[in-house]
């Protein structure tokens, strides 16, 4: 059976509200990860209860709790605009926030009271629908940056875009509709069906946000058994797991090509210039390296200063091409450290796949041998071993090092 009285309407409002807030509460002292957005939903949720109450106040001749009652809302909605971001560390805009809401509610307070108060509405609800498009933009960007179909980062998304919408259907109805009450402790058909509304958008935000939280978590702990904490590269596992994958492909007539790469007299920069200095230059490598693939390719570390690169789709000609193009962006690039500067270089083997390998192995173990001849033939060299029933020879880039032909079989 469905309420139709509006007090009892409210009251299961703030009901939801205060257990919302009180949940996100025990999230954020539970879970140090993204407490400052469990901290802002709680907020939001509080202001919004707050404004509920105050709006149940009775009206003085200034109009206070009406007004205080919009910039309580507005409060919340900002909060809740703010929570997503949050929820990636991203830094927040609270000066800019802060200002528009400071802008907002002097604009609240010079505004002719009627009434349906209707400009009020518009004021309050179209800023809260703007802060909904934020969210549900931000909503996207948040799972755009993990590893995630397009399409469900835009469903997480749509739940806010709806209610950003129904939030704007109040005040226009109450500009075109004389006889929609603003008032929401009304009885009418309109008044209880927006209560109705707000309860389902409420429950609808916490739910989303809540299924965000655990997506973001989970997609984490997902990021952290596959990435390297230090570079951020695939890890040894994530490696062998693709490389596993794109050697099915193989038997389907598919070549990818692996690009083992090993940074040259490691050992002595980490001697001279210390640990740090060593950690940060294989940073500095993957962000360098990173730009020469496409956005199918991997890049992942093997192990202390070893990495490898799985490029689908590519013969041994074209692994050349991109592994020569790393040398010398490697060659050329200015580490830095504490003021001095330190010349990297990396050497490189690479390979392609042939149908007799019979798993990715046999793949790095040509790609190791043809690291090991780059660095006996005294480094900063890109050199190729192929499959023995590989008959053809791919064409040879010339190295810009001056050291000789960089792919050589
Ligand atoms: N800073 C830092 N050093 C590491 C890390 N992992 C391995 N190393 C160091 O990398 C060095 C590797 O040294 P070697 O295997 O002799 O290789 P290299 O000095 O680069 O010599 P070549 O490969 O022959 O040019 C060792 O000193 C390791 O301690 C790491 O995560 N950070």
């Amino acid at each position: 059976m469905m309420s139709n009285d509006p007090v009892t309407m409210v009251a299961a409002l703030l009901a939801v509200m205060g257990v919302a807030m009180v949940i996100w509460l025990l999230i954020a002292a539970g879970l140090r990860e993204c407490a400052a957005s469990c901290l802002c939903l709680a907020g939001a949720n509080a202001l919004q209860a707050l404004a509920l109450v105050v709006r149940w106040l009775p009206e003085s001749q200034w109009r206070t709790p009406g007004l205080i009652a919009d910039v309580l809302l507005l409060g919340a909605f900002a909060m809740l605009h703010l929570s997503v971001p949050l929820m990636d560390d991203k830094p927040t805009r609270w000066p800019l926030l802060a200002s528009a809401l400071a802008l907002l509610a002097a604009l609240l307070t010079q505004l002719p009271t009627g009434p349906h108060h209707a400009a009020h509405h518009l004021v309050v609800n179209g800023a809260g629908g703007l802060f909904c498009f934020f969210a549900a933009r931000n909503t996207v960007r948040l799972l755009r940056d993990r590893e995630l179909r397009p399409a469900l980062s835009r469903i997480f998304g749509l739940p806010f875009l709806v209610i950003g919408g129904l939030l704007l259907v109040r005040p226009l109805a109450t500009l075109w509709m004389p006889d929609v009450p603003a008032s929401l402790d009304t009885r009418g058909a309109f008044n209880i069906a927006w209560l109705w509304a707000a309860l389902v958008m409420t429950l609808t935000v916490n739910g989303t946000l809540a299924f965000l939280l655990m997506l973001k978590l989970v997609l984490q702990i997902r990021r952290l058994t596959l990435r390297d904490p230090l570079t951020d590269a695939l890890n040894r596992r994530a490696m062998a797991e693709a490389m596993a994958a794109e050697h099915q492909r193989v038997r389907r007539g598919h070549t990818y090509a692996v690009v083992l790469l090993d940074m040259d007299r490691f050992k002595q920069l980490n001697d001279t210039l210390g640990h740090a200095a060593g950690d940060e230059a294989l940073k500095t490598l993957v962000e360098v390296l990173r730009p020469c693939l496409r956005e199918v390719d991997l890049l992942g570390r093997l192990g202390g200063e070893e990495f490898c690169a799985l490029l689908p789709y590519t013969g041994v000609a074209g692994a050349a091409l991109v592994a020569e193009r790393m040398r010398q962006l490697l060659e050329t690039t200015d580490f830095r450290w504490q003021g001095r500067s330190w010349p990297l270089s990396a050497s490189f083997g690479i390979t392609e796949s042939a149908p007799s390998d019979e798993d990715p192995t046999e793949v790095l173990r040509r790609a190791d041998e043809a690291l090991y001849r780059a660095k006996a033939q005294g480094r900063n060299l890109v050199q190729a071993v192929e499959a023995i029933d590989q008959p053809a020879q791919p064409p040879r880039p010339q190295s810009a090092s001056g050291q000789g032909d960089p792919v050589a079989s």
